[in-house]
């Protein structure tokens, strides 16, 4: 439980990789305390590079010494090993019975976490697809809570994502995390893809690699721009630029004659199916 002498929750990540250093770093940048935000990772590469950027920040290289005292317990690790990493954390649950647990791990069910916990108490599980952009505090966030779940918990949880994420979405279905998944949490590879390859057409018409860098990526910042806070819907916006028999048109009309609808259709569908196979192999007994 938090504390009286301070509101802020002890919280701790298991895994201190890529998304767990961008919700980490954006909580301690927003005012949370170092001595209350902890990590455990193995790797010791990794925990020097974050020992180094965090000094204030606890790490540990033991998941049950990590998790002593946590109100608050992220599993960031990949979803390969969450199993593992459950399995050798259910002994210390008994010890410390009632924390939240978030996962941020992709696939992974709630039902199957808490099946892993193997505990007689009732497991509070929020589950939730980030994304990269987080680094930057830029993050676009689903969450789905269980039954266990209660309002002051839903609102640390979502207070926690919110710090690194612009745009946080609740569902009400687990399997809609699967969606958040294949839309936004994989979503930030789709457009480095599209701007590589706008890149690599600016070369291809005579521009340098940097100007073609440059004028995609501010392109695409202004275009995300327009798109958030324009009162155009999204349709409208892509005419605006599309003078009839002008040079838009001549592009929309070869994407979709190449049916680019459907290509990032499939796309973010796979990515959706990736998620439930994730599940349905690490879920298997
Ligand atoms: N990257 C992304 O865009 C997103 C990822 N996710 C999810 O977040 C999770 C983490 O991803 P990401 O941060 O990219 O991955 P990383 O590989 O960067 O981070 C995972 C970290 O966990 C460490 N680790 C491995 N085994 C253990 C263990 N037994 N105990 C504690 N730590 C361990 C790893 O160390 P080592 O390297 O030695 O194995 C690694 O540093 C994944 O489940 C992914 O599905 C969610 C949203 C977006
Ligand atoms: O590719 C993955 O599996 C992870 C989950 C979402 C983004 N990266």
């Amino acid at each position: 439980m938090v504390s009286a002498s301070n509101t802020r929750p002890n919280i701790t990540f298991i895994g201190g990789g890529n998304m767990a250093e961008a919700i980490l770093g954006g909580l301690f940048a927003s005012g949370h305390p170092g001595d209350r935000l902890r990590y455990s990772e193995p790797f010791e590469e990794r925990r020097k590079y974050m020992q180094g950027k965090y000094p204030e920040i606890t790490s540990e290289t033991d998941n049950i010494k990590a998790i002593d005292g946590a109100d608050v317990i992220v599993f960031a690790v990949k979803p390969q090993v969450l199993r593992t990493v459950v399995d050798n954390l259910s002994p210390a649950f008994r010890k410390n019975p009632s924390p939240l647990i978030i996962s941020i791990v992709a696939g992974i069910t709630t039902s199957d976490i808490v099946r892993w916990i193997n505990s007689s108490e009732s497991i509070s599980l929020v589950r939730c697809m980030p994304n990269t952009p987080a680094l930057l505090g830029e993050g676009a966030v689903g969450l789905y809570a269980n039954d266990q779940v209660n309002s002051s918990q839903r609102a640390t949880a979502e207070s926690i994502l919110s710090a690194v994420s612009k745009q946080v979405s609740w569902v009400d279905r687990e399997s809609l995390i699967d969606s958040v998944t294949g839309l936004s949490g994989s979503g930030p590879a789709y457009f480095f893809l599209v701007m590589e390859a706008m890149q690599n057409a600016g070369i291809a018409m005579g521009l340098s690699s940097e100007d073609a860098k440059a004028l995609t990526v501010q392109t695409c910042i202004g275009a995300a721009r327009m798109a958030l806070e324009s009162e155009d819907d999204l349709a409208t916006l892509r005419r605006k630029v599309t003078s009839p028999n002008g040079t838009t048109e001549a592009a929309v009309k070869s994407l979709e004659a190449n049916n680019i609808r459907q290509t990032i259709m499939d796309g973010v569908l796979a990515a959706e199916h990736r998620s439930r196979e994730l599940a349905a192999e690490m879920g298997k007994d």
